[in-house]
């Protein structure tokens, strides 16, 4: 279950973001980006989840390249970015069963308890704080369990006990076998982590 990126150049508005990046994260492991504002973190994330295409390079899960078979791959994993994934009129319960039924398996009560969200489980997506709808999000991780998960600012809007709760949980995913590929301006260390310094390699 492993990642590799192989010399990715990424321009945005021909704007050179970053080129020439390559890495491995394999199964068991995470691994931080990390950099400056506008370094580039985001760009690196969107095309690790193919939603942003390099201008060039490749991007390989298990040997493979994931341009090639799009769909196998993205069955794979599962992108938490900085927008919500949530219907704001739908209410907490509603909009994780959503996600359980689209890619999910079993119920969603295990997520719920273990992000603390069972209290808001009948409130609308649309009434909760910035913090709250932020472990909806993350609870989501824990319904789809896609072996890859690509984090933009996990901890972002949580408060420490959260964010603790958070760590934890990517910890258990590594030692379950899977792979994480996360940003955060909140230096922070996970059980089994490398770090990308995109700072090397912004273009000024
Ligand atoms: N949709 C877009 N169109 C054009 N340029 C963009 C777009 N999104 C980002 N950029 C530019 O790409 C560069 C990298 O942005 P990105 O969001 O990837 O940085 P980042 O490292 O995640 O920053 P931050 O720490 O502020 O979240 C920036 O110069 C930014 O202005």
């Amino acid at each position: 279950m492993s990642l590799s990126v192989e010399k990715l150049t990424c321009v945005r508005s021909d704007h050179l973001v970053f080129e020439d990046v390559s890495f491995d994260v394999p199964a068991g492991e995470a691994l931080w980006i990390r950099g400056q504002n506008g370094a580039g973190k985001s760009s690196l994330l969107r095309i690790c989840a193919t939603l942003l295409k390099p201008v060039q390079g490749d991007l390989k899960w298990q040997g493979k390249s994931c341009f090639d078979d799009p769909e196998r791959y993205l069955n794979q994993l599962l992108y938490v970015g900085h927008q919500d994934a949530l219907k704001s009129a739908l209410t907490v319960a509603e909009n994780l069963n959503f996600w359980a039924e689209y890619l999910g398996e079993g119920t969603i009560d295990h997520a719920l308890s273990e992000f603390e969200l069972g209290p808001l489980r009948e409130t609308p997506t649309g009434f909760l704080s910035a913090g709250q709808k932020k472990r909806v999000n993350l609870a989501r991780l824990l319904i789809v369990k896609a072996p890859l998960w690509i984090l933009d600012e996990p901890f972002s809007s949580l408060d420490q006990t959260y964010v603790e709760l958070m760590k934890n949980h990517m910890d258990r995913h590594l030692e379950e076998g899977g792979t994480i590929l996360y940003s955060t301006h909140q230096p922070l260390s996970l059980s089994v982590s490398s770090t990308l310094d995109l700072d090397a390699m912004v273009s000024q």
